[in-house]
């Protein structure tokens, strides 16, 4: 039967699974839902109620995005997507935390908006988007520190490079208009040779249409 992955279109976090998943060549079911809606299956597999969420033949579910990823590393362990030296394996983990802090800030932010005019935290928001930007900063003097300028640790992709580049494709489709791009020309560079990947062209994220009322 193999893996089902319950992930939702514009989810980053999803999109880093199913990146990893594709260049490791695991065939996975992909079972695309909306997990702010009462059709969602997420609650039976995860008590979080989030999305992604690994299902391998066991039944067991996997869930939290970067755990999943330390799941699949340790279960399908070629192609290595974490390097071989312990302080690079160790700043790997660093930059998926800050790119998924970047992704947490970006759907608070998201959610405040919901809140429709008058009701919204502009403080709130604020805090959020200094996280983005201060998250961003980080990824793009990564990107500067780096040896190749195409990967953030040596010549060939890391999980650094899946979960930066997923939010990086996120803030694309999400957030079309923030001057990223422009403020940080090499993250951009960076950004687009990943995006070329057919594992990260063919995972593209796309909005979702929330019927239900969430906040
Ligand atoms: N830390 C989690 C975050 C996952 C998450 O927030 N998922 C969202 C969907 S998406 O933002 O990724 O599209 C979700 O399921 N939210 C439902 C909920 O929070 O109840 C991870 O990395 O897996």
């Amino acid at each position: 039967m193999g893996y089902t992955l319950i992930s939702a279109t514009p989810s980053p976090y999803a999109r880093k699974v199913r990146i990893l998943l594709a260049e490791k060549g695991v065939p996975f079911t992909l079972q695309t839902e909306v997990p702010w809606e009462s059709t969602t299956e997420t609650p039976k597999y995860n008590p979080l109620e989030k999305l992604p969420v690994l299902i391998p033949d066991d039944g067991k579910p996997v869930y939290e995005s970067h755990y999943i990823l330390e799941w699949i590393e340790a279960k399908h362990p070629d192609p290595p997507m974490l390097p071989k030296d312990i302080d690079d394996r160790l700043f790997a983990k660093q930059v998926e935390v800050v790119a998924d802090g970047i992704c947490d800030a970006l759907v608070l932010c998201f959610f405040e908006k919901q809140r429709g005019p008058g009701k919204e935290s502009e403080p709130w928001k604020a805090r959020q988007m200094r996280k983005v930007e201060g998250g961003l900063q980080a990824l793009a003097t990564w990107v500067d520190q780096s040896s190749s300028g195409k990967f953030l640790i040596g010549d060939s992709l890391t999980l650094a490079d899946v979960a930066a580049g997923s939010v990086l494709g996120y803030m694309a489709v999400r957030w079309p208009d923030h001057p990223w791009m422009n403020k940080h020309p090499q993250l951009k560079k960076y950004w687009e040779g990943l995006d070329a990947r057919e594992s990260f062209a063919s995972t593209r994220p796309s909005p979702q249409n929330i019927k239900d009322q969430i906040v």
